[in-house]
């Protein structure tokens, strides 16, 4: 099978060599594509990557039938309908760190080029006119910076404007004080921030709450003379109220090279003397582009081998580590919910899973995922997947809870896998046996000891003398050989249950006839 993938903005041919390079991947780079072209072209294509410039909106994402990976070449991603790349189980992978050295560069160009009003003073020449008095402008020594967000970007933005001497003052959600001792700044609210700093430059992503952080109010707080620089996204600086502040005179000048409605060649920003602007160029060098086509490239192609990705964005990351921890247990965590799911013929209403013995010790989210993959599986098939896992449980109302103990009995791990419907409840738990792999060792009540494997057949019936021979006797009719069988009862005479694995699928005639039988309550055949 070859792997088509789509680049549909401008990415660096340097980066993309591991695409290039792997085997069965084919690469194809349309740059000039409307939306309604991309969303045409998708249905051929299992992986997406663009920069800022491609809208990659529901309509695209659902018709990408084949589409596993979506690749952002860079580090913000609100040009992607996240929720619904979520939905249709489409990994988004970024490139977090590739581009921050020159978005720090080119705030750094901005603030100097915005104190000492040089495009404007170019722009004067340009037109033949030797004019100094209009362009005079402040030092950043000794004033105040305010950095509003201290991510990546941020913090390096923080650390250059101390090489010019500037004293810093940041927020952000997480900057502790012991972070902000570290790297030389002063720590404040955003209230704070805005009061104190000469200059205020956002370093956020553009999220519900941070649209128009930046707002009227806001500039009402700030010093007289201000000014402001934005290379992170525009509408975290509301561009109707820097407008006015602009007007006013509240604010001297505005840097900005992003815009909320982009590409902005025609916004009344631009008009003003005091605004000097770049078409969103921050990430916009050399080496900045081919580092993040060379991440996301790398992501594509393991996902597409089959690996895990290193920079997810629409679902937890797994460390190393614990990955090394928890991974052989995830076939025994798909199996278990595969097999649940197959014994619960009523709506599941909650699912809860209890993680026993070496499992209290690891973060098991991901077990926890899979288990619901395993589950959910039987409805949705290869639709369902580790990202769209519990979005899927959640859309549904399905209560999802994870309980963990130290104590186990008798095994050294163990997960047990509860399903609650209106009916009531089933359980199934299943161990890791050294050097054996997974075992299911009971099923509701009954203990039980059977590889989660191939073609199962599950029998309820009733304890009694012959009842196993007779649906020996139904495979047999129907040349269906029996590899291994486990049998467990509550009571001598009372209800029972059979777990057979046999080497061929048995159909629906054949359960049909093996639940006519006398004293059988019930078979589900499965493919484990
Ligand atoms: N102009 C350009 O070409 C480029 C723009 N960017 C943009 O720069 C921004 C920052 O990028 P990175 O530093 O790499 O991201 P990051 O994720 O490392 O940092 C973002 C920081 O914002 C903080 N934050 C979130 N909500 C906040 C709030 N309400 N108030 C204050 N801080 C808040 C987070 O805690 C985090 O520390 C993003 O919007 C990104 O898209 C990034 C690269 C190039
Ligand atoms: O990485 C980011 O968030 C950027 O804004 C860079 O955008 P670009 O890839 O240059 O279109």
């Amino acid at each position: 099978m070859t792997y088509r993938v789509l680049i549909s903005d401008p990415l660096s041919e340097d980066g993309i060599y591991p695409l290039r390079e792997a085997e069965k991947i084919e690469v194809d780079m349309i740059t000039d594509l409307t939306a309604a072209q991309l969303q045409e072209k998708i249905v051929d294509y299992d992986a997406l990557l663009v920069r800022s410039q491609t809208k990659v909106t529901r309509e695209i994402i659902a018709n990408g039938k084949r589409l596993k990976i979506i690749g952002r070449a860079g580090v913000g991603v609100d040009n992607i309908d996240l929720d619904a790349a979520t939905a249709h189980g489409v990994i988004v992978v970024n490139a977090p760190d590739g581009n921050t050295n020159s978005a720090a560069e080119h705030t750094m160009a901005m603030l100097m080029a915005l104190a000492r009003k040089i495009p404007q003073a170019y722009h004067a020449l340009l037109q033949k006119k030797w004019d100094r008095k209009s362009h005079v402008g402040v030092e950043l020594k000794g004033k105040t910076l305010g950095v509003i967000g201290m991510g990546r970007i941020g913090r390096e933005v923080a650390l250059r404007a101390k090489g010019q001497r500037m004293k810093v003052m940041a927020y952000d959600p997480f900057l502790t004080d012991d972070k902000a001792e570290q790297l030389g700044v002063s720590r404040g609210t955003v209230e704070e921030v805005v009061q104190v700093a000469d200059f205020i430059t956002v370093h956020t992503p553009l999220l519900k709450e941070t649209k128009h952080l930046i707002n009227t109010e806001a500039f009402t707080k700030m010093k007289d003379g201000v000014q402001l620089i934005n290379c992170a996204r525009g509408g975290i600086i509301d561009e109707e109220a820097l407008y006015e502040a602009i007007v006013s005179g509240k604010v001297a000048g505005a840097a900005l090279d992003v815009f909320e409605e982009e590409p902005a060649t025609d916004h009344k920003l631009l008009e003003l003397p005091q605004v000097i602007a770049t078409p969103h160029l921050g990430a916009s060098t050399v080496e900045a582009q081919e580092n993040v086509a060379i991440d996301v490239s790398h992501d594509v192609v393991r996902l597409l081998t089959g690996d895990l990705v290193k920079n997810p964005v629409n679902m937890p990351s797994v460390p190393k580590d614990l990955m090394n921890k928890i991974e052989p247990y995830f076939y025994l965590a798909e199996k278990l919910g595969l097999f649940l799911t197959n014994v619960t013929d009523d709506v599941i209403e909650e699912i809860t899973i209890y993680y026993a013995g070496e499992l209290y010790e690891v973060e098991v989210a991901p077990l926890t995922r899979n288990t619901i993959k395993g589950m959910l599986k039987r409805h949705f098939g290869d639709h369902i997947n580790d990202v769209n896992a519990a979005y899927l449980a959640e859309q549904r109302g399905i209560v999802i809870n994870e309980q963990k103990t130290s104590t186990t009995r008798g095994f050294t791990n163990l997960i047990t896998v509860e399903v609650k419907t209106k009916s009531g409840s089933k359980t199934v738990a299943g161990t890791l046996l050294n050097g054996l792999g997974a075992r299911v060792v009971r099923v509701n009540n009954y203990s039980v000891d059977f590889k989660p494997q191939g073609n199962v057949l599950f029998i309820h019936h009733k304890d009694q003398p012959g009842a196993i021979g007779k649906v020996g006797s139904v495979l047999a009719e129907q040349a269906i050989n029996i590899a291994t069988m486990q049998v467990g009862r509550a009571d001598v005479g009372g209800d029972a249950i059979m777990l057979l694995r046999v080497d061929k699928a048995v159909n629906e005639a054949d359960v049909a006839v093996l639940t006519a039988l006398p004293d059988i309550y019930g078979v589900t055949a499965m493919n484990l």
